[in-house]
């Protein structure tokens, strides 16, 4: 695993806009893993600048979000479909048809979560996949205890999961209580992964995935079984990680 320590939150976002930039770059039409939550935010202002001011173009590109809340339709703004077509793809000239993320109002959840599947195989593999962390080290919603050759599925979302998601909603108990999400084993057939931390939240998580210990308690961790993945950590998150991890 690579690590790249910048300062601060803009420096992180900036860093990861020109790794996304150069995948384009080396082929127009990448198949990008993207990922919701406010960490990638920054990035994503970054990318439609790109598209501003850089001549970037996201014409021939497609996107597999990791996740959507179960029982939220794409139109609902908590949803995750919304986020991104909010933060990212009305600004770009991306094809919306050219964009995927689980539908969280499929009347079977079970077939929804093997469509996915099979749609990210065969569009597939992910060229780039963008990853945040959450505080129990999940990446997707793969919490605590999911295997490592999990493929999409259904979860019930941790208590602390839905705690720190609440901000995003009027109250707690509007947060959904399950998800879908692509599995561990989904997740690394990605050719190449970036993974973005950022502030004092994320820091004992941080400690936890530089040292390395791959264990199912820790999802992020199996991040170590794969060839490519760099970590953009900025100094906040970084700020737990003692020199023994260095
Ligand atoms: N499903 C998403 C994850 O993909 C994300 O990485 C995590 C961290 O969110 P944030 O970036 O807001 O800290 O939140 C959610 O749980």
């Amino acid at each position: 695993m690579k690590v790249v320590r910048v300062e601060t939150y803009e420096e992180m976002s900036s860093k990861a806009a020109q790794i996304v930039e150069q995948q384009i770059q080396k082929n127009n039409r990448s198949v990008l893993g993207l990922a919701t939550g406010s960490t990638p935010v920054g990035l994503y202002e970054n990318l439609i600048q790109g598209v501003k001011e850089r001549g970037m173009s996201y014409r021939d590109i497609h996107t597999v979000n990791l996740d959507e809340y179960l029982g939220l339709s794409g139109t609902d703004p908590q949803s995750y479909r919304y986020f991104m077509n909010e933060k990212l793809f009305q600004h770009i000239d991306i094809d919306l048809a050219n964009t995927h993320i689980p539908n969280g109002k499929a009347t079977s959840v079970e077939e929804e979560c093997q469509r996915y599947e099979a749609m990210v195989n065969e569009i597939g593999p992910v060229d780039l996949q963008i990853l945040g962390m959450g505080m129990n080290g999940h990446i997707g919603f793969n919490e605590p205890g999911t295997p490592e050759n999990s493929v999409t599925h259904s979860i019930e979302l941790e208590p602390s999961t839905r705690s720190s998601n609440a901000r995003f909603f009027d109250s707690l108990d509007e947060v959904p209580t399950h998800a879908i999400t692509m599995g561990i084993a989904s997740i690394l057939k990605s050719k190449q992964i970036l993974v973005l931390a950022s502030g004092e939240s994320k820091a004992q998580a941080v400690k936890v995935l530089l040292e390395g210990n791959v264990s199912e308690e820790f999802p992020a961790s199996f991040l170590w079984n794969h060839q490519d993945v760099t970590i953009i950590v900025d100094k906040d998150a970084y700020s737990l990680v003692t020199e023994k991890e260095e």
